[in-house]
């Protein structure tokens, strides 16, 4: 059934605003290589310049949908869900995970963390970004950072978040997409150098996949 569009239920996280949803395999961090679907919920005000979904960030142009739609259509295709966007952590995520979790599904969650945890995750990939930085609890609860490598003082940055981590978090040093070629021999002379870290590729763009 359809649920009418609602902003109460949006403010709620009972409907959010679908950008787009798909099954592929993760690119990114730990689980790269690994099949999952994507949901990928519109609404981002932190402006990355080099964002690779640019249209996700207005929530306007992205249709609310029901959870219950969405977790309908992700049941048909895996067990194990990565929420995405935009920012998701722009809304309530309570509702959604929970329905999920209903399902039995492993969740994921891909964020900047810049507004504050909500839902429940089996994995958090962190991913902070200078101009909004992470709030809250969030350094405790990743399960791996990934900072994004635009240039070199961006290394000097990664380090500063890993002091915030919890033991135990993996690292990841992911060059940003336009500038690969430029950063990634000086990700690797530093990861070799300091091996706490280890390099993560966006492997989809690799394998022409979502
Ligand atoms: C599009 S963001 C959406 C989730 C959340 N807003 C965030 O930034 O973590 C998904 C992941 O892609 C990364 N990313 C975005 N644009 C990128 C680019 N041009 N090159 C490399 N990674 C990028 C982000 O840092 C994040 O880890
Ligand atoms: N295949 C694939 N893996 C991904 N890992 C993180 C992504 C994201 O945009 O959050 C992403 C994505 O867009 N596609
Ligand atoms: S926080 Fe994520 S979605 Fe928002 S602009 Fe940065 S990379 Fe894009
Ligand atoms: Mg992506």
């Amino acid at each position: 059934m359809k649920v009418k569009a609602d902003p109460k239920l949006v403010q709620k996280g009972l409907m959010l605003p679908l950008m787009e949803a798909f099954y592929t395999i993760q690119g990114e961090g730990y689980h790269k290589g690994t099949a999952a679907y994507f949901i990928r919920v519109g609404g981002c005000d932190v402006g990355c310049h080099w964002c690779d979904v640019k249209e996700s960030w207005d929530a306007e142009t992205h249709p609310p949908t029901a959870i219950g739609e969405i977790v309908e259509e992700a049941a048909r295709h895996s067990d194990t869900i990565v929420v995405t966007g935009g920012e998701p952590l722009t809304w309530d995520m309570g509702p959604l995970t929970e329905a999920l979790k209903e399902k039995g599904m492993k969740i994921h969650i891909e964020t900047s963390g810049a507004y504050p945890m909500t839902g429940h995750w089996d994995w958090v990939c962190l991913s902070p970004k200078k101009n909004k930085l992470p709030v809250g609890d969030i350094y405790g609860r990743a399960d791996e950072l990934k900072v994004i490598v635009y240039n070199r003082h961006d290394l000097k940055f990664a380090e500063e978040q890993a002091a915030r981590v919890r033991p135990g978090c993996l690292l990841y040093l992911q060059p940003e997409w336009s500038v690969r070629e430029k950063v990634t021999p000086f990700i690797v002379d530093y990861v070799m150098a300091h091996p706490k870290w280890r390099v993560s590729l966006q492997t989809h763009k690799y394998l022409n996949i979502p």
